[in-house]
Parts: C-alpha cells; structure tokens; sequence
C-alpha cells in the first residue's frame, strides 16, 4: 500500500481548472519531486493534499485511509506537514518557542515540547541561535526554522514547498543535504521546486505538471529526455530570459 495515495485530484478557481485530475502516488520513504512552469498548479495541488484547499474531485489516501476534505490540522496529526513558499515563522518569537509550537502537536508537556525542539534544532543545524527572534534570522535561516518546525510533528511526509527558493549556491547546496539527512530519519518526501537542477539530483520520482495537468512521471533521467517536459520548460527559459 502507498503512503499517500491521490486519484483524479482536481481544484478549479472559478473558470480556470487549477489541477485537472490528477493522480500520483508516493511510498513510504521515498522523495518525490513535483515540478513544473510557473503557474503550473504545483502549490495549489500541495494545498490540497495538506488540507489548505478542499478539492473539487479526486480523492487523497493517506495510509490507507480517505483523508480528502479533512482540515489541516486533521492531516498534521495523521502525519502529513508542509512548509510555505513564503515562510511563515512567528516573527516576535524565539527560534526555540518557534518549533515548539510544532512539537506541542504530541504533547502537553512544555519540557517534553521544549528537549524535542532542542533536539530538532540541533538537527537542523540553529542550536546556536536558540533564543533569537525570529525576526531576526536570515531568509536561510529562516527556511532551516520552517523545516524544523514542521520536523517537530513528526511527520511521516513531508511536503516542501520552494525551500531552496532565494537561497545563495552554497546555502542550497545545504538544503539539499539536509533533505537528505531528513530522508535518513525515515521520513518520505514530497518536493515541489521550480528549479529543475535542484531537485533532480535528491528524487527518486518526479511528476510534471504543466497547464495543471500532469505531463510526465519517472526517474529524473526518464523526465528530464520526455519531449512534453523539454518543450514546456524550454518556453519557461525563453519567457525566464525575456522577463
Ligand atoms: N486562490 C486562487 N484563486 C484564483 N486562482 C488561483 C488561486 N491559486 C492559484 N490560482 C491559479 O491557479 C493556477 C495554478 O497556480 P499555482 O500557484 O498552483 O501554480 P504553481 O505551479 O505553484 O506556480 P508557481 O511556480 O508560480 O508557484 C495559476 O493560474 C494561478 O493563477
């Protein structure tokens, strides 16, 4: 049985079909990569399977059971967290309380919440700033408190959306690897990237939307020689090099 398991998934915003039924499906464990043109449908297909968008058909399985139309509070505890393109932390809050927030989803206790986000933070590498507003962190430190908020859940899938967006050459070439550390601890992986270069290297499958639609699934190496994928991107680059 897959982790997560969607069938015909569609979500129209007035007259424009956002996602046309799509269906795809992601093992536990695994790191699937969601990609595609601006205006793809890629967030809005994440907003759904995190219960942020209530679909207007399809149907979402998550360990087996039908999970579509529940809240997202719901599918946290389940076992499903996002982050945002736009990352959200709680600005006049600690790095620490930040995450804690996260970890107060298992439990009640503030020391049980605090040794979790402690340990969670050392992971993610900002042990060191434990007690700085979060106002005041860089954008990629920023991204690293997302992830470690949303690894305070613990989930059993997560879905990042554009973490590596503004980010320099090194503090993605960070990111990336602390995906991968987050795919050690067990934990399967829904990415969606507009870069093309960076989440190739870190999936094992990826599935291209394009026009809302689904245009190609496979290995990297399958996606990246399918023809529909070429053209779609290969306009992306064109209308990328104009803008
Ligand atoms: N809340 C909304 N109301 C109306 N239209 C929307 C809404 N959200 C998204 N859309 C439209 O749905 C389409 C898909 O948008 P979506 O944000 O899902 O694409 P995307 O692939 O995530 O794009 P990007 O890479 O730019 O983030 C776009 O045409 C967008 O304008």
């Amino acid at each position: 049985m897959a982790l997560l398991e969607i069938q015909k998934l569609t979500k129209r915003f007035g007259g424009l079909v956002a996602n046309r039924e799509i269906s795809m499906q992601i093992d536990e464990g695994e790191i699937v990569g969601l990609i595609g043109p601006n205006g793809a449908g890629k967030s809005t297909f994440f907003a759904m399977v995190a219960g942020f968008y209530q679909p207007d058909g399809g149907r979402i399985f998550f360990n087996g059971e039908d999970i579509t139309g529940r809240s997202p509070e719901y599918i946290c505890r389940k076992g499903i967290t996002r982050t945002f393109q736009i990352v959200k932390p709680f600005e006049d809050m600690t790095v620490l309380e930040n995450v804690m927030v996260g970890a107060f989803l298992r439990t009640a206790s503030p020391t049980r919440a605090r040794k979790e986000a402690e340990e969670v933070l050392e992971f993610t590498g900002l042990a060191n700033k434990l007690d700085w507003e979060a106002k005041g962190l860089t954008i990629a430190d920023k991204k690293r408190l997302e992830l470690a908020r949303a690894l305070a859940t613990k989930p059993k899938l997560l879905l990042l959306d554009e973490v590596m967006a503004g980010l320099t050459p090194t503090e993605t070439l960070e990111a990336v690897e602390l995906i991968r550390q987050i795919h050690k601890r067990g934990i399967a992986l829904f990415i969606v990237e507009h870069v093309m270069e960076v989440v190739m290297p870190i999936s094992h499958r990826v599935v291209v939307l394009d026009g809302g639609e689904k245009i190609a699934e496979g290995t990297p190496e399958e996606v990246a020689k399918d023809p529909r994928v070429i053209k779609s991107y290969l306009g992306e680059m064109d209308h990328v090099a104009s803008g």
